[in-house]
């Protein structure tokens, strides 16, 4: 295991016109890590996950990635190498035989026409095998996508990071629309995965219990401040519910 600074928030802060959607967060996050991001809705999980993808400006603070800031990467067109993104939705293209959702995962190594050549002929099946077979839906490999269940997108999803190999996995919110059963299937599946390929792990959620359960550091937001940042064992029930309460008690 090793202990280098995968991830460095220094006083992060984004507005929307005059409305803080968050506010000087600081926080260090060590390579192989798996942290959980918990918070009532509005606390800006959602926001800090866009400021780390770049798909959202911000005005103050920083973000770096192994030393550098988002920008190096992005410029050196390596941010796609250091962050992958896997979401609720699953982000997949229904209409498509899933090989292709999986091999979306290595067009960032790929030129223009190795990548229009590959929806015809497509490329590298075996490394799109392999990786559905690590999930467990090889057998799925030639349906169309929309054809899978929800549970088995989402393993899909999961089959394309293993293809696009980030060091740094964001999962916003990955198990929301999964029930119990399958959540916790594809949360074992995550962090299992994550760990053997040694990735720091970061992930929202709006289960408590699962964050508790299946990872081992849970930083807790509140209108786009930390409330906490704690071991998960350390969390403490009085904690969660002052994090949840919906109005502080006047005094
Ligand atoms: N594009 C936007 N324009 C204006 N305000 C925004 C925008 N995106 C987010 N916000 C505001 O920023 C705050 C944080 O929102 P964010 O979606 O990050 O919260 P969240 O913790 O992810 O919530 P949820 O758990 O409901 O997904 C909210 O008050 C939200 O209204």
């Amino acid at each position: 295991m090793t202990t280098s600074n995968k991830l460095e928030v220094k006083n992060l802060s984004k507005n929307f016109e005059r409305k803080i959607s968050l506010s000087s967060l600081s926080f260090i996050i060590k390579q192989g890590e798996k942290i959980a991001i918990i918070g009532p809705s509005g606390a800006g999980k959602t926001t800090l996950f866009n400021l780390f993808t770049g798909s959202l400006p911000f005005e103050e603070g920083s973000v770096d990635i192994d030393g550098h800031p988002l920008e190096y990467w992005k410029r050196k067109k390596q941010l796609a190498n250091k962050i992958g993104v896997i979401r609720q939705q699953f982000d997949l293209v229904d209409s498509l035989p899933v090989i292709h959702n999986v091999l979306a995962g290595r067009l960032k190594d790929w030129g223009f026409f190795k990548s229009v050549w590959s929806l015809i002929y497509p490329q590298e099946k075996q490394i799109a095998f392999n990786a559905l077979k690590r999930v467990g839906i090889e057998d799925k490999i030639f349906a169309r996508t929309s054809t899978l269940s929800g549970g088995e997108q989402q393993r899909v999803a999961l089959a394309r990071l293993l293809v696009q190999k980030p060091e740094i996995i964001l999962a916003d919110e990955p198990v929301s629309s999964l029930d119990p059963a399958r959540s916790e299937d594809i949360l074992t599946m995550l962090t299992k995965l994550a760990d053997e390929e040694n990735q720091t792990l970061i992930t929202t959620l709006h289960s408590v219990e699962f964050a508790k359960k299946y990872f081992t550091r849970i930083i807790a937001l509140k209108n786009g401040k930390l409330f906490f940042d704690l071991p998960a064992e350390k969390v403490t029930t009085e904690e969660l519910t002052n994090l949840y309460r919906l109005k502080e008690l006047s005094p």
